[in-house]
This record gives structure tokens, C-alpha cells and sequence, in this order.
């Protein structure tokens, strides 16, 4: 992928495994979140090609990849702050085929079962979460850290299977990471749902993530389990100068 100038994403060939949490780390500007922007649909590359399942979706819009069951959670726009956390689970479409206003007057007793079905859905998503304490309070006064639990939880309440995560962990307190983390881990577990991750937190990584790829300059630097790459001599000298934020065994 380039830019002008700038090859963001350079000749980068790799695998996200159905049914693992991928972890993605590296510097800086290593072309993290371009690769993502890649995959999800929201930059068409400049060279080369995405396959989901061996078949070609590059340059797919990210609608296109939701139906497909593949989403980036930006994809789905911020919690409504007004709304309750419930009702904010059950603002999320399943897909995106556009309901419309005209379906509501036409289809009244269909509308009725579908939200029933989505009530019940959402409940599924509180319990499964164990946000119950939360569930009919206004989302903006969540902390960022539940905020995180409730962007999961919107996740779950699309038919995607396949979700890309950039930075969830970002700014959340050590405890609320943990639930993040259970979350996700009991999802992939549990639900069979493939997650990709950009993460600096290498606790959070090393947690939940095999594999590892690592990135530097907009190529993958080093793969493997979180302990052989923060190992790896050439991942340590990218990041040098940089620090790998809380490597296991490093001094606080
Ligand atoms: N839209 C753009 N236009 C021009 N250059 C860009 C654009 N997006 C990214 N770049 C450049 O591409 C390179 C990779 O950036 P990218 O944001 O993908 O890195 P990153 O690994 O996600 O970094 P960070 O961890 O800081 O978010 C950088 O040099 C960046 O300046």
C-alpha cells in the first residue's frame, strides 16, 4: 500500500487463521493500521490481494465485508450516549440491509418478532458480558473501559465472526482489561469467533494472542507465540529506543 511517496504496507504476505486470536505489535508507523484499513475494505491497495476463505475480496467496501461476516469495530459507529447500554445493543442492524420506514407500516407483526428476537439477543450479550449491573444505564456514563465491554458487545449482536480490533485495550484500567480479555478469550473459545488485534499492551498480547506477527516499516518482521517474538533479536532492535510497553519480565 502506498501513499504518495510512502510504502506504508510493503509486500506483506500473511495468514489470519480462522478460529485464533491473532496478535499485530510493532513500532510506530509500521503499517498496522494501514494493513488494516487493507483488509477491512476502507483503503483499496495499491498491489496485491486480500482472499477470505480463497476467494478474492480486495477492494470490497466494508459493507460488503460485514455481510461477509467480517468486521472492524470502528465499523460500527459510537455508543449513543442518551441511549441506555441495552438500548444501545439493540440499536446495532444484524446486517446491513437497511430497514426501511415503509417495512415498519407494512410488515407490523414481523417488525414485533424482530425485536423480540433482538431484546432477545441483547440479553444474551449482557449475561454473556456480565454487564447486568450496567444494562439500563445511559452508556455515557459508563467508564472507558465499559465502553470497551459495550463496543464487544455490539460486535456480538452483528452475525460477524471474523473481527478485527484496533487498540481495544487502549486506555483501559488494569481490572477492566482483564474482563476485556475474558471476554474476548471466551469468545473465541466459546463462540468460535477469529479475532485480529492491533495491541502495545505485550500483557494483553501474550494473554490472548498465538500467533504474533510483528511489523516494522511496513513489512512482518517476526511471527510466532508472544514469547519467541518479544525474544526475537530483530524485533527487540526495532523496537529499541521505543520500548515494548509492559514486556513480560521487563522492570517496571
Ligand atoms: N492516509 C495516509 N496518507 C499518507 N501516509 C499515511 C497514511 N496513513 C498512513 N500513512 C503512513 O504510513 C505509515 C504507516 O502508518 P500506520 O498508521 O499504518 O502505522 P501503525 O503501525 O498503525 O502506527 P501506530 O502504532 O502509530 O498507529 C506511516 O509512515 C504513516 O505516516
Amino acid at each position: 500500500m502506498q501513499f504518495g511517496g510512502i510504502r506504508a504496507v510493503d509486500d506483506v504476505s500473511l495468514t489470519i487463521e480462522a478460529g485464533r486470536i491473532t496478535g499485530l505489535i510493532g513500532p510506530n508507523g509500521a503499517g498496522k493500521t494501514t494493513l488494516f484499513n487493507v483488509i477491512a475494505g476502507h483503503y483499496q491497495p495499491t498491489a496485491g490481494r486480500v482472499l477470505l476463505d480463497g476467494a478474492d475480496i480486495t477492494g470490497l467496501a466494508p459493507h460488503q465485508l460485514f455481510a461477509k461476516g467480517l468486521l472492524r469495530t470502528f465499523q460500527i459507529a459510537h455508543e449513543f450516549a442518551t441511549l441506555t447500554v441495552r438500548e444501545n445493543l439493540m440499536m446495532v442492524p444484524p446486517r446491513q440491509s437497511g430497514e426501511t420506514l415503509l417495512g415498519t407500516w407494512l410488515r407490523p407483526g414481523q417488525v414485533r418478532a424482530e425485536e423480540a428476537a433482538v431484546r432477545a439477543k441483547a440479553d444474551d450479550v449482557i449475561r454473556f458480558l456480565q454487564i447486568e449491573a450496567v444494562a439500563d444505564e445511559l452508556a455515557g456514563n459508563l467508564s472507558g473501559g465499559q465502553k470497551k465491554l459495550l463496543e464487544l458487545g455490539r460486535t456480538m449482536m452483528t452475525e460477524a465472526k471474523i473481527v478485527f480490533l484496533d487498540e481495544v485495550g487502549a486506555g483501559v484500567n488494569r481490572t477492566l482489561l482483564n474482563t476485556l480479555g475474558d471476554a474476548i478469550l471466551r469468545l473465541n473459545r466459546e463462540r468460535g469467533y477469529t479475532f485480529c488485534m492491533i495491541e502495545h499492551d505485550m500483557d494483553f498480547i501474550g494473554r490472548l494472542c498465538d500467533p504474533v506477527i510483528v511489523m516494522a516499516e511496513g513489512r512482518v518482521l517476526a511471527q510466532g507465540s508472544a514469547a519467541e517474538v518479544i525474544a526475537n533479536e530483530q524485533v527487540i532492535e526495532a523496537y529499541l529506543g521505543r520500548g515494548l510497553k509492559n514486556k513480560p519480565g521487563a522492570a517496571p
